[in-house]
């Protein structure tokens, strides 16, 4: 994750669709974020083809269930060789540990397990959703910063949050902790049901590892020129 990639969100229905997107944006290798939506439809098959194509593919379950059942369900999720996968960090630190055994368990001989990020608070939460139906009694800055704590003593590879908690994520946890931030929007865009937004530029500047894309570009009237947009200004403000 050292080349800060920006993600793009599969967020459709079908392989069709994505299959659609997909051929807009050339031949070149990119990184592709599965959701539930995607999986749900295609399962794995999917996933393997886009390996086999030379893509990477985050694979975003957001896996938050019994830790036996999560290292169980990593295991199967690392023997597709996906390169990110999520679970989330109110699972709490045996969970989010047994997630990382899994993975383990269930790379490949010889292979790369795929890394494992905790997502801290959801980038559609806001401070009022926290504290009043949550009934977490934080800021939003203070409870983001207390689950990256926990799950980089989880043996988490990151976390995912929005990209104006990394500087305190940062000061808190190791430099090498990864951070990887959606709500991302372009300037005067919708936020749409997400509250913590920012460009792509303020992205980078607050020093996010990667952005992840969705409807930005799976929405826009032309998605490859909304990418290629949302890309350069991402690099051109690449103040890492
Ligand atoms: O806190 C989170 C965790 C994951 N996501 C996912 O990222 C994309 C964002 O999509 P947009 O269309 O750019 O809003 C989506 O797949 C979410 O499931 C997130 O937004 N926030």
């Amino acid at each position: 994750m050292n080349d800060h990639p920006l993600i793009i969100a599969m967020d459709v229905p079908d392989k069709s669709e994505a299959d659609a997107l997909l051929a807009s944006f050339g031949q070149t290798p990119l990184f592709l974020k599965v959701g539930m939506e995607l999986f749900y439809k295609e399962g794995p098959a999917l996933v393997e083809e886009w390996k086999a194509e030379g893509h990477r593919v985050f694979l975003d379950l957001k896996l938050h269930d019994i830790p036996n059942t999560v290292q169980r369900a990593a295991a199967q999720l690392a023997r597709l060789q996906v390169d990110l996968v999520t679970v989330h960090a109110a699972g709490g630190s045996r969970m989010m540990a047994r997630a990382v055994e899994g993975l383990e368990q269930g790379t490949p001989f010889g292979k790369k397990r795929p890394a494992c990020i905790a997502v801290t608070q959801l980038t559609s939460t806001s401070e009022a959703v926290l504290n009043e139906e949550l009934g977490i009694p934080l800021s939003m800055n203070e409870a983001v910063t207390a689950y990256a704590d926990l799950a980089e003593r989880s043996g988490q590879d990151g976390v995912v949050c929005a990209a104006g908690e990394v500087p305190l994520i940062k000061s808190t946890c190791s430099r090498s902790f990864l951070t990887v931030t959606p709500g991302i929007r372009r300037a005067g865009e919708e936020a749409g049901d997400q509250t913590r937004v920012v460009t792509p530029g303020v992205a980078a500047e607050l020093g996010s590892d990667a952005i992840v894309v969705g409807r930005s570009i799976t929405g826009a009237i032309d998605p490859t020129r909304a990418y290629e947009q949302m890309e350069q200004e991402w690099r051109m403000s690449d103040a890492k």
